[in-house]
């Protein structure tokens, strides 16, 4: 297939990228839907940014290889939420939107995830948890058909994690963008997404559909299946979990 022919929402083929000579991805060919929900597992050093970076062309330090193609419209979310401090949060989400509706419609998106009382504060007042609510409401207000996340819920304690994954997933369901979701968290791949990239070396090494029902639980047996299979394929020792 051609890019030409392609209907979904992301292309690649014989994607590579290298660092003053050094290949950190080598080849990375693959296809996704739109709306489809992808993590992408892999242990450290795999190149599971440097994947993110290149489909969000924010890579010009790297030599490339290959081709891409994403939608236009395009939300990167970061692990940390880089808002801008001299601005308070709601100008945080506005800025760069011009049209009328921008400053009600942040206000129902900050109330969307939790934080319409902070509005007006500066982003060095709210907790981490916070800062990665309005970091979210940022990057869903521009409604991008992709949304790339890295490991967006990393630096957050357990059970803001938790909440984080039920509200991402809400406004995933109301919205439908494509989600490329970089963690480590096996449990958050297998709570939220559709499908599960697991990168080795550059490459996709694993490519596993998820195929469990909404709401998802850690106790199913096709879970507990997936997360032993998933934990020993990034070198987990299971048999001492
Ligand atoms: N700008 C850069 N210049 C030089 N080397 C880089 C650059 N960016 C990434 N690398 C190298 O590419 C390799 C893959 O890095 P990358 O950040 O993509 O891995 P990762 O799978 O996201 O790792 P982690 O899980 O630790 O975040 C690493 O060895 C890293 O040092």
């Amino acid at each position: 297939m051609s890019i030409h022919d392609f209907k979904g929402a992301v292309f690649t083929r014989d994607l590579s990228r290298s660092f003053k000579g050094r290949e950190v991805l080598g080849g990375v060919t693959l296809d996704i839907p739109r709306g489809q929900f992808v993590a992408l597992l892999g242990e450290s050093g795999s190149g599971k940014t440097t994947l993110l970076r290149a489909l969000a062309g924010l890579d010009d330090d790297a030599d490339h290889g290959g081709t891409y193609s994403v939608p236009q419209s395009v939300s990167v979310l970061f692990q940390d939420s880089r808002l801008l401090p001299w601005l308070s949060v709601i100008d945080n989400l506005t800025l760069g939107l011009r049209h009328d509706r921008a400053v009600p419609e942040a206000q129902a998106m900050l109330e969307a995830v939790g934080i319409g009382d902070k509005a007006r504060v500066w982003p060095g007042t709210l907790s981490g948890g916070q800062k990665q609510r309005a970091a979210l409401a940022r990057s869903l207000l521009r409604s991008p058909d992709l949304l790339l996340a890295d490991e967006p819920f990393g630096a957050l304690d357990a059970l803001t994690r938790l909440k984080m994954h039920a509200l991402l997933f809400r406004l995933v369901e109301r919205r439908r963008p494509t989600v490329i979701l970089v963690t480590h968290d096996v449990d958050e791949a297998l709570l939220l997404a559709d499908r599960i990239l697991v990168l080795r070396d550059g490459a996709i090494a694993e490519d596993h559909a998820v195929p469990l029902s909404h709401p998802r639980r850690t106790s199913h047996p096709e879970f507990e299946h997936l997360r032993l299979r998933l934990l020993a394929s990034l070198g987990v020792e299971t048999n001492l979990i």
